[in-house]
């Protein structure tokens, strides 16, 4: 049975061969670390981790890689506006690298709590400076970029095929193009920035050919994923609000350096939405996860998010996630009855529902329908076992194979009893999320109360023990360093 995958270059399924046997490259696209990870984020990373650990337990070695952003992504799309990091560093009055390393940390932590596999390699766009001026310089001398005051654009026209995931012609793009004064430097209006000259009083900026300055957030991920992965990479992921320009740009960039195919299977999350808005930090509207998990333990967000296909959206609800929680709590319970239950002489066929699950993941990752045909083995367990007869040892044996490899080990919704350790990390984060709360509170009791001698006590000694506390004008907020 082979795989087929949605490519969104071609906007068809297509059958999954990937370039080298046996191997697969991957690249997608990492977090803006300028503020905690939302459920949006955890809806990409969720689904491409469910993509990556299928591949694997397909056979595929994976070479996964994921970048962090921490330069050179800007407030407007359009070449204008702040660096993010660089104006969340200004509201937070630090530096911006702290920004960065910060909202990296809790980004893992949460990605952790989920259950997500870490990249092979996560580079940082800061620690890829060289690599991005290179790709630039090379795109400066094929022609296919410019230089003007410092700042180099790269040149739509230059580029056939520009507008070919998005299907934006240039002159569409030229809608996005940037204000008057930006537009007069480009020599056409939807030409993009390869590398920002630092203004005055810039914080986050390099030395380069073309004078003091920064890259532009397009380059960060060409000249990352071609560094570990090649000039052609098998699959790349991220949200299809980055289809354009963000995606579109990278085609651009990395084909015109190279002269070869940038990406064979391009591969785009649908969006969490609240009442239909994209949920995202610029908007205002999101839901970070660590408050999310004071509610839902993380097993439960994950299940929610593969009840859905990742190219579908995935609109917030509390209601909703309550419902996902009831099932999930049916299915783990199915689980653990089946891991203690004694064996007897009933059987079931399970060869149907390992047809059906593999061909749920191989038909372009459908977990809804994956999570579907557990729920069909679950009852067919829950009715053999509830029997005088029960079920014979091989039926055990293989159900349990079932439920560890689909359940467990590809949508890591399952938790295995036998060893608790997934049970018991999501329980200690929730008695600590519930203590370290109690501390905040007293904490700031004391300082109202002017009693600093408290309040500093109580911050020490946490950081004594790996807590960092952090006042921000939201309020106080934690992590493990
Ligand atoms: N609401 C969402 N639903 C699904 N995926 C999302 C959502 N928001 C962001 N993503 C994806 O998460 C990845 C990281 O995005 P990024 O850090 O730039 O986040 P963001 O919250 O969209 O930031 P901003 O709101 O400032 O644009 C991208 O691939 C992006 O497409
Ligand atoms: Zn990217």
């Amino acid at each position: 049975m082979s795989l087929w995958i949605y490519n969104s270059l071609n906007r068809v399924k297509e059958e999954f061969i990937p370039l080298q046997d046996g191997v697969v490259t991957m690249y997608v696209c990492g977090p803006t670390v300028y503020g905690h990870a939302h459920l949006g984020h955890a809806k990409s990373y969720v689904s491409f981790d469910v993509v990556a650990k299928w591949l694997r337990h397909s056979g595929y070695r994976v070479k996964y890689i994921q970048n962090i952003t921490d330069v050179g992504h800007l407030t407007d799309d359009s070449d204008e506006g702040e660096d993010k990091i660089a104006r969340q560093a200004r509201k937070e009055r630090i530096d911006p690298m702290e920004i960065a390393q910060y909202y990296t940390r809790s980004y893992y932590e949460d990605m952790d709590r989920l259950g997500i596999d870490r990249p092979n390699i996560a580079p940082t766009a800061t620690g890829h400076i060289p690599d991005q001026v290179n790709l630039i310089s090379t795109l400066i001398e094929k022609g296919h970029a410019y230089e003007v005051n410092g700042n180099v654009y790269f040149s739509v026209e230059s580029f056939k095929e520009y507008g070919k995931l998005s299907g934006r012609t240039t002159e569409e793009a030229r809608q996005s193009g940037g204000r008057v004064e930006t537009r007069s430097e480009k020599r056409h209006p939807a030409d993009f920035a390869l590398w920002k000259k630092a203004e005055p009083g810039h914080l986050m900026k390099w030395d380069s050919p073309w004078g003091s300055g920064y890259p532009g957030w397009h380059a960060e991920c060409s000249a990352m994923a071609m560094k570990y992965l090649g000039e052609t990479i098998d699959i790349h992921g991220g949200g299809m609000e980055n289809k354009f320009p963000h995606h579109e740009c990278e085609i651009a960039q990395s084909e015109a350096a190279t002269g070869k195919p940038y990406v064979r299977y391009w591969m785009h999350n649908n969006m969490v939405t609240v009442n239909g808005t994209k949920m995202g930090k610029s908007l205002g509207n999101f839901i970070n996860l660590k408050d999310i998990f004071k509610r839902f333990a993380p097993v439960v967000i994950r299940f929610f998010i593969l009840q859905s296909h990742y190219r579908s959206p995935l609109d917030f609800s509390e209601t909703a996630i309550d419902a996902s929680r009831t099932g999930l709590e049916k299915l783990q319970d199915t689980w653990t009855r089946l891991q203690q239950a004694a064996p007897g002489s009933g059987e079931i066929e399970t060869r149907p529902f390992q047809e059906r699950l593999t061909e749920a993941m191989n038909d372009d990752f459908n977990t809804p329908i994956a999570i579907a045909v557990l729920f069909d083995l679950a009852k067919a367990v829950n009715t053999a076992i509830a029997a005088p007869s029960g079920l014979n040892q091989d039926s055990l044996d293989r159900c349990i194979s079932l439920f560890r490899s689909f359940g467990e080990e590809v949508l890591g919704i399952l938790q295995n009893p036998a060893t608790e350790k997934g049970k018991t990390n999501n329980e200690d984060e929730e008695t600590l999320d519930t203590v370290m709360n109690l501390l905040i509170d007293i904490r700031s009791r004391a300082r109202s109360g002017k009693d600093y001698e408290l309040s500093d006590l109580i911050r020490d000694k946490l950081a004594e023990a790996g807590i960092t506390m952090k006042d921000t004008r939201e309020g106080t907020e934690w992590s493990r360093s």
